[in-house]
C-alpha cells in the first residue's frame, strides 16, 4: 500500500517540546513525516543561533529519546531561496513525495495551498512557553529553559557551548547597534 507522507517545516532554533508534540500528533495522521529544518543557511545570530547540523543532531536524538522509529521520519535541512512563489517547488525537489503539509506559519500555508496541497494547521501546545523565542530568551537571561526542551537539546547546547554563544552574540549585536548611534 502507498505510504501517506506529510511535511512539517520549522527553523527549530532550538528543538523544543512543542516540536516533539506536533511530530507525534502528525504521525497519527501520516505514515511518514518529512521534517524540514528551515533557514538551514543561518546560524550564529540571536534569532538563529544554531547551525543546521546542530539542529539535525538535536532532532535525531530527541526523536530517539521519544522512541519514534527511524522508518517514520526524514530530517532534511532546507536553505531559504529568494523567490517565495517557487519555494514549494524547491522544497519538493529536496524531499520524498508528500501530500500533506502541517504548518502554523501563514506564509508556508499560503504558498503550499496555492500549489494545491492539503494544508493543516496543527494545534499549538502550551504556546506561552513552548516557542523558540521563549527558549532563546530564557537561555540569555539564565532562566529555566531546560524544562521546555528535550534532553537532547540540553545535551547538544552544552556540547557546543550554546549559552555562551548566545551571550556573545547578544554583546556583539548591542555593540553593532551602538556603532550606529
Ligand atoms: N508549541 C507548539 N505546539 C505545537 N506546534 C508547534 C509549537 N511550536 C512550534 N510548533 C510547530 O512547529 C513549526 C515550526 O516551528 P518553529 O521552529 O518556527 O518554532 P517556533 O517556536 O515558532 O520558533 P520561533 O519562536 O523561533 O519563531 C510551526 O509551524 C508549528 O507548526
Ligand atoms: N522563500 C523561502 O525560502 C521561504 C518561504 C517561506 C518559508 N521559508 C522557510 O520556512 C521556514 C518556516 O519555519 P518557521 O515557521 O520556523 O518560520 C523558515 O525557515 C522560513 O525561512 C522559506
Amino acid at each position: 500500500m502507498e505510504k501517506k507522507r506529510g511535511l512539517l517545516i520549522g527553523r527549530m532554533q532550538p528543538v523544543h517540546n512543542g516540536h516533539i508534540q506536533v511530530i507525534k500528533e502528525t504521525l497519527k495522521d501520516v505514515d511518514e513525516i518529512i521534517i524540514g529544518i528551515g533557514s538551514a543557511q543561518l546560524s550564529h545570530t540571536l534569532k538563529d543561533p544554531f547551525t543546521a547540523g546542530e539542529r539535525v543532531m538535536m532532532l535525531t536524538q530527541a526523536l530517539s529519546e521519544n522512541s519514534i522509529k527511524h522508518r517514520h521520519y526524514y530530517i532534511i535541512p532546507m536553505e531559504d531561496i529568494q523567490l517565495n512563489a517557487v519555494w514549494p517547488a524547491h522544497v519538493k525537489m529536496m524531499t520524498p513525495p508528500f501530500s500533506k503539509v502541517f504548518t502554523g506559519n501563514p506564509l508556508v500555508d499560503r504558498l503550499f495551498r496555492e500549489e494545491g496541497y492539503d494544508v493543516t494547521r496543527p494545534p499549538l501546545f502550551n504556546r506561552e512557553e513552548l516557542s523558540g523565542t521563549e527558549v532563546r530568551y530564557r537561555m540569555l537571561h539564565d532562566e529555566n529553559w531546560e524544562s521546555l526542551v528535550p534532553q537532547a537539546t540540553v545535551d547538544i547546547v552544552s556540547e557546543v557551548d550554546g549559552i555562551q554563544r548566545l551571550k556573545d552574540l547578544s554583546k556583539k549585536e548591542v555593540s553593532d547597534l551602538k556603532k550606529r548611534e
